[in-house]
C-alpha cells in the first residue's frame, strides 16, 4: 500500500487555508537584519545579529523594535520618544530593502502551485504589517497564490491571539475546522488553537528560539510540498 499525502489523510476536510509569512514562505532574517542596523546606525546605537533576530521576530515590528533598543541600550527601557524615532527609521529602511536580503524557501513555490491547482483558497496572515507584507510577495512572486492578505496592522489584535485567524476564515468564507493554518511557530499555533483550525508547522523557520517541535502543532513538515506527497 502507497502512503496517502497528509493533506487526503489527517487534513482531509481542508477546504482552505491560511499561511504565515516570515519564516513560513520566505526566509526574512537578511532584511530584518538590515533594516534594524540601517536603523541602529541612525540612532548611534551597536548593532544587532541574525542569531538575536531569529529569536525575537514573529510578534510584530513594535515587539521587535522594543526588544532591540533594549538590548542596545543595555536592558534599560527605552525612553518613549526614542521608541518613536526608531520605528520611523525602522520603517524608513526596511521598505528600502524589503524582500532584497531574503529568499523564499525551498518546497515553497512547488507545494503553493499544488494547493492552487487543487482550487483551495489560500490566505497569507502575518504580524508584518500588511504594506511590508504585500510588497514582499509582489518582489518574490508570490502574490497570486493569495485571495488575502493580512498584516499585524489589520485587525485589533495580532497572533497568537485567535482573533486574526477568526477574521481571516471569515474573508476565506471558511468554517475554522476546515481552514488548515500553516505557520513556523508557537505562535501561529496557539492562534490556530484557540481559533478552532488545525495547524501544521514548518520545522525550519523561527520559533522565538525555542525548538519547533515543542509547539502545539498537529503535524511538522520540513518543506510545504511535503503535504502533498506521499
Ligand atoms: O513579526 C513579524 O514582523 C512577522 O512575523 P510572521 O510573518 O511570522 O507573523
Ligand atoms: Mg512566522
Amino acid at each position: 500500500m502507497f502512503p496517502r499525502p497528509l493533506l487526503d489523510t489527517r487534513f482531509a476536510a481542508t477546504r482552505a487555508l491560511i499561511v504565515d509569512l516570515d519564516g513560513t514562505l520566505v526566509d526574512t532574517l537578511g532584511d530584518f537584519v538590515v533594516a534594524l542596523n540601517g536603523m541602529l546606525d541612525d540612532l548611534g546605537l551597536a548593532h544587532i545579529d541574525r542569531a538575536f533576530v531569529e529569536r525575537t521576530v514573529g510578534k510584530g515590528s513594535e515587539h521587535l523594535i522594543h526588544q532591540t533598543l533594549l538590548q542596545a541600550a543595555s536592558k534599560q527601557a527605552p525612553a518613549a520618544e526614542l521608541f518613536d524615532t526608531a520605528l520611523a527609521r525602522y520603517q524608513h529602511h526596511y521598505q528600502t530593502v524589503n524582500g532584497e536580503h531574503s529568499a523564499v524557501f525551498p518546497g515553497v513555490v512547488e507545494g503553493l502551485q499544488a494547493l492552487q491547482a487543487r482550487g483551495l483558497p489560500m490566505a497569507c496572515l502575518t504580524n508584518k504589517p500588511t504594506a511590508f507584507a504585500a510588497q514582499l510577495l509582489q518582489r518574490k512572486r508570490l502574490s497570486g497564490y493569495f485571495r488575502h492578505t493580512f498584516g499585524g496592522d489589520a485587525f485589533a489584535r495580532k497572533k497568537p491571539d485567535p482573533l486574526p485567524l477568526l477574521k481571516t476564515c471569515e474573508a476565506l468564507g471558511t468554517e475554522p475546522g476546515a481552514t488548515l493554518m500553516i505557520g513556523d511557530s508557537s505562535n501561529d499555533a496557539e492562534a490556530a488553537r484557540r481559533a478552532g483550525c488545525p495547524v501544521v508547522l514548518v520545522s525550519y523557520g523561527y520559533n522565538h528560539g525555542e525548538p519547533v517541535r515543542s509547539a502545539p502543532a498537529d503535524a511538522f513538515v520540513d518543506r510545504l510540498d511535503e503535504l502533498l506527497r506521499a
